[in-house]
């Protein structure tokens, strides 16, 4: 189970992020979140965190010319977007070197498995509740009629104590989770022990 941890800005947190076995650690690049942070504050977090992890840049509806300088100024690997961003931004992206995370709500992407699925496969998915980062689940019943293909995220208000029931729920085969809300003491501030509880619940099917 591929374990991402969001909207980190903190030292102690995001090494609580690394010592519980987060496969990625994820900053937001969006303006207007408590979450948000900057590109210098980033790079100076990425020296504490060993190769292996991703590290995840969030943008959402931003130029793309500003979420290229800001990911490269920060040095992130992935690049993720969250605004229903042209699927071209995100080839364009993969092109220049990134890997890349293209967030979508359930409705975004059962119209794109209709319209144009060969997108849908180019980019690692994330399943999101409609408004990112609010800490809201969503109604996964229709994954299980039309379930993504391939490596696939699901967010959305997940926490320490729902993410193995709604995982149980999508028949154990959701390859990876992403998770901020549920792992905060307080709105925009994350905590160190749900982190912790986060990682070994997702990882307990
Ligand atoms: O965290 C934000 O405030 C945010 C703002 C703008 C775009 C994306 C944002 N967050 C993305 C995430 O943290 C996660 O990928 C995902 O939405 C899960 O959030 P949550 O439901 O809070 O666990």
């Amino acid at each position: 189970m591929f374990v991402k941890i969001c909207g980190l800005r903190e030292p102690a947190t995001l090494a609580a992020a690394v010592q519980a076995g987060a496969d990625a650690v994820g900053f937001v690049f969006a303006p207007g979140s408590p979450r948000t942070v900057d590109a210098g504050t980033v790079r100076q977090l990425l020296t504490a965190v060993p190769a292996p992890v991703q590290t995840v840049g969030v943008f959402r509806r931003q130029p793309i010319d500003e979420v290229l300088a800001t990911a490269t100024a920060a040095g992130v690997s992935t690049v993720q977007l969250h605004g229903g961003e042209p699927v071209t931004e995100l080839d364009r992206l993969k092109t220049a070197g990134f890997d890349t995370i293209r967030a979508l709500s359930l409705d975004e992407y059962l119209r794109e498995l209709d319209r144009d699925p060969a997108g849908l496969r180019r980019h690692r998915l994330l399943l999101d509740a409609p408004v990112p980062g609010a800490g809201e689940p969503f109604d996964t019943t229709a994954l299980r009629a039309h379930p993504p293909q391939g490596d696939w995220l699901l967010a959305g208000g997940l926490t320490p104590g729902n993410v193995s029931e709604l995982l149980a729920g999508l028949g154990g085969a959701t390859p990876g989770v992403d998770v901020s809300s549920g792992v905060e003491s307080t709105r925009g501030v994350k905590d160190a022990a749900l982190i912790e509880a986060f990682v070994a619940a997702a990882r307990a099917l």
